[in-house]
């Protein structure tokens, strides 16, 4: 099985670059998709000026969105509409077998190589889904914990399991895994439900550490405007699985 990465990315002229770069070189990646979710910098033309290929959305419509178009454009790669569609190399990228999805973040630069440790239990058929599970980061956050525990909360009472970062969006899924997790939850609510709703699917999940380094969010206001709407996005997701509960604690 081979893997496709997808990016999601707003506004990441600056770190675009390395994270493409380091993604293309991940061994069994053979295609690397960048969805522009709207920026308004020069996101889109680095990312294709790095090897990616490139679908914009013309406004901003949240990450999860920007996960299902980098999914839909794989899917249309693979069995394209009209003739084959080809590699750098040459290769036509059809497949009997759909790519492994591997889902980074475009805020991580080079360390995103790192992701490569999630492709391993997925290719080698021991998980539908790997989850990574950073390393204290450079930076520190200014977060108090709200929405991670709101989402691991929400998460342990739908199923079981207590994630150890379940707003981790680093992630390696089959694409049938991919599909039973679909249609996503909005925005920021989209790991937590994608979590439930594999588990819940009868999936398996496992957590895989990876020395990953992403911007943090800071204390300043626009951090915490930040947090307002990840709590949101995680409640509606949670609520539209019956756990509102988990909001009281
Ligand atoms: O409207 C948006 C906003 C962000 N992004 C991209 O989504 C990713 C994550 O965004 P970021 O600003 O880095 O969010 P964080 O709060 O730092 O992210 C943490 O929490 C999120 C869930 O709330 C997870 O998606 C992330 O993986 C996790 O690192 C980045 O590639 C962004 O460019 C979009 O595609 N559309
Ligand atoms: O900064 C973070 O880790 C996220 O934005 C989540 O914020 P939290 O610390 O309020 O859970």
């Amino acid at each position: 099985m081979r893997v496709a990465v997808v990016i999601p990315a707003k506004d990441e002229e600056e770190r675009i670059d390395a994270t493409v770069r380091a993604a293309l070189g991940i061994e069994g990646v053979d295609v690397v998709v960048v969805v522009d979710d709207g920026s308004t910098d020069r996101t889109a033309v680095t990312a294709r000026a790095a090897g990616a290929r490139v679908v914009r959305h013309h406004r901003n419509r949240g990450k999860a969105a920007a996960l299902e178009s980098g999914a839909a454009l794989v899917r249309e790669l693979e069995d394209p509409p009209d003739g084959v569609v080809h590699d750098a190399a040459g290769r036509a990228l059809a497949t009997d077998e759909p790519r492994a999805l591997l889902l980074v973040d475009a805020d991580l630069g080079a360390t995103a190589a790192a992701t490569a440790a999630l492709a391993v239990p997925v290719l080698a058929g021991a998980a539908d889904a790997s989850i990574a599970v950073l390393p204290p980061q450079q930076s520190p956050g200014g977060g108090r914990g709200l929405v991670i525990g709101l989402a691991r909360r929400g998460i342990e009472r739908a199923t079981g399991w207590t994630p150890t970062q379940p707003l981790s969006g680093m992630r390696c899924l089959t694409r049938a895994a991919f599909e039973a997790a679909r249609p996503l939850a909005p925005g920021w609510g989209v790991e937590t439900a994608m979590t439930v709703d594999l588990l819940r699917a009868g999936l398996r999940v496992v957590e895989v550490p990876c020395d990953l380094h992403h911007r943090v969010s800071g204390k300043g206001l626009r951090a915490q405007l930040h947090r307002a709407a990840q709590y949101r996005d995680v409640v509606r997701a949670l609520a539209a699985r019956g756990q509102l509960g988990a909001v009281r604690g």
